[in-house]
């Protein structure tokens, strides 16, 4: 086939071509089959962005198109190893080998993008809940409490992400919010056995105290894995919920107290919930009626 013919062609639609082409191919059988595994990746994150409205903006675009001249040029790839013939597998190997190559940095390359893609996505989507939540054009952060030293002016007003840019405004939040690995040592001696008070997913939940007598629940993240592009994935989670738990600040939602990042160290402070686990407080709000979301939080119902 001549790759023209590829030209309105989409992506997810380019990668179930490859995928079916690459069960009848002849020769490079074992590369097909790693080529056709990161291409599988690459559609299954797209399936999962396909409805965001992110994938409209021209630069999001751009990069698609890139994506999809990369994709056509796999199926053409992967379509010529389908040739039975001996004497053009012998003049052609050398030259498939390269284009194998740098297809599939090329497509490595793609693949390391996705999780920043997914970060805007869920910053744009945390938006548009706050949009709901505070539908006026600017609030001033009165319940944030102010723990910490160097925390925000209860003055201090946040507009609306219409007003400034996501970057800035969360700047200024989680900046508000950090506390040192001292004080978290402290407030929960030292992250003693006795003051903690279950576990979870991401790491171990400890009771503490503040030198200000505030009770907290301090979630101690569990050591990042070793390769590199992990830690940038779960590092990119523990902004998003700080991002999204600092900016909602509503009574039916856990309020986030403040964060440390301390080397490897990653940690999440919440206020304590005196009344029963954090499961009975879910289901409590089950109960209610109320709405909730992902991390444990209602939405007002006007
Ligand atoms: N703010 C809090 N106040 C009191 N106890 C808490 C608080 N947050 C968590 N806990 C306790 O720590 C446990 C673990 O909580 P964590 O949020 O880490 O995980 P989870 O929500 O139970 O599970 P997962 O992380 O898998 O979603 C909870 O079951 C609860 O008993």
């Amino acid at each position: 086939m001549d790759i023209a013919k590829l030209a309105g062609v989409d992506a997810v639609k380019l990668v179930v071509m490859i995928v079916q082409a690459a069960q009848a191919v002849r020769h490079n059988k074992k590369t097909c089959q790693q080529l056709v595994h990161h291409v599988k990746i690459i559609g299954d994150l797209l399936k999962k962005l396909q409805n965001s409205e992110m994938m409209q903006q021209p630069e999001i675009r751009n990069g698609l198109n890139e994506l999809e001249e990369i994709l056509r040029q796999a199926y053409m790839l992967v379509t010529s190893c389908q040739n039975n013939s001996y004497i053009y597998h012998l003049v052609m190997s050398k030259r498939q080998a390269e284009q194998f190559r740098v297809l599939q940095n090329r497509i490595a390359s793609c693949l390391q993008v996705f999780p920043l893609i997914s970060h805007i996505d869920t910053s744009d989507r945390l938006d548009q809940i706050l949009e709901i939540i505070y539908p006026t054009r600017s609030q001033t952060v009165k319940e944030v409490p102010g723990l910490i030293t160097g925390c925000l002016n209860p003055s201090t007003t946040i507009c609306s992400h219409r007003d400034a840019s996501l970057k800035d405004l969360s700047h200024l939040i989680t900046e508000s919010f950090k506390f040192n690995l001292f004080q978290l040592i402290d407030a929960t001696n030292n992250f003693s056995h006795e003051n903690q008070i279950g576990q979870g997913t991401f790491g171990c939940v400890y009771k503490g105290r503040l030198h200000n007598g505030l009770e907290v629940a301090v979630k101690r993240c569990f050591e990042s894995p070793s390769s590199p592009n992990q830690i940038d994935v779960q590092d990119l989670e523990f902004q998003n919920e700080i991002h999204f738990l600092t900016k909602l600040q509503h009574t039916n939602i856990i309020k986030l107290v403040g964060y440390c990042i301390h080397g490897k160290e990653r940690i999440l402070v919440y206020e304590y919930m005196s009344n029963g686990s954090f499961d009975t407080f879910i289901s409590g709000m089950f109960k209610d009626n109320k709405t909730a979301s992902g991390l444990a939080c209602t939405v007002p119902d006007n």
